[in-house]
């Protein structure tokens, strides 16, 4: 399914848990989109796609409260997530292009760090991403697939509602991509929603998508 920039796709506004309302963005001089509305409900899927420069990872910075919209609003559970932005980054998890790694900490050392501050096991985490055999290595040794890997791992330390992930496959393997279904999986099982800019196949079944 396509969402467009129309009105609310995606779910009734009484089931919905994100949305966003008549989104629209600056960058520079020049808007970047406007009026973007969708809505998604527990265990939903959207993967943002379009050229270049369409505005995907500007949305998902939106999306993650990073970034102000000049217009409009991101809703959770029908709250406007402005109103509250330290409940909304403690909701989501978000990806960016950056892995966000200390290079001098092992894999094992980088993803403790994180369930310190979220909770959560290493060890599953390590195995999810097929980590468990680089868990001594510093990080600045890592290729860039196994850097992406461990940026990957961290979604699985602990639960958090929303996953924002910008271009999640890049630099993988294919059998790492086969190995992130699964997460994405369970993930949306236990009632989290995906947000995923991409320009590739993701392992996201029955996803929506919205072409910016
Ligand atoms: N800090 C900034 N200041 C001004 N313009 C910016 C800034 N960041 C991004 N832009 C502009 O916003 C537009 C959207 O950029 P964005 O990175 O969201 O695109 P994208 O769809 O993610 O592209 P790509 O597929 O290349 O990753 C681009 O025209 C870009 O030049």
């Amino acid at each position: 399914m396509t969402a467009g920039n129309g009105p609310w796709t995606g779910a009734g506004l009484a089931e919905s848990v994100l949305a966003a309302r008549d989104l629209s963005c600056i960058r520079g001089e020049r808007a970047v989109f406007a009026g973007l509305s969708f809505a998604l409900p527990e265990g939903a899927a959207l993967v943002l796609t379009g050229a270049n420069g369409a505005g995907k990872s500007t949305l998902l910075r939106i999306l993650a409260g990073l970034l102000r919209p000049a217009e409009g609003a991101v809703l959770w559970r029908g709250e406007d997530t402005s109103a509250d932005p330290a409940a909304h980054a403690r909701r989501l998890r978000y990806l960016s292009h950056q892995d966000a790694l200390k290079p001098a900490l092992t894999v094992a050392e980088n993803l403790s760090f994180f369930a310190s501050l979220w909770g959560g096991a290493v060890a599953p985490a390590l195995a999810a991403m097929a980590l468990t055999p680089l868990a001594d290595l510093p990080a600045r040794v890592l290729s860039s697939g196994q850097k992406r890997r461990l940026a990957l791992a961290r979604l699985v330390l602990a639960p958090a509602s929303l996953w924002l992930l910008d271009e999640p496959t890049t630099g993988l393997d294919a059998a790492s991509v086969e190995r992130l279904g699964p997460v994405l999986a369970a993930h949306r099982a236990a009632g989290g929603i995906v947000v995923a800019a991409t320009h590739l196949p993701l392992p996201l079944p029955d996803a929506r998508e919205l072409r910016l």
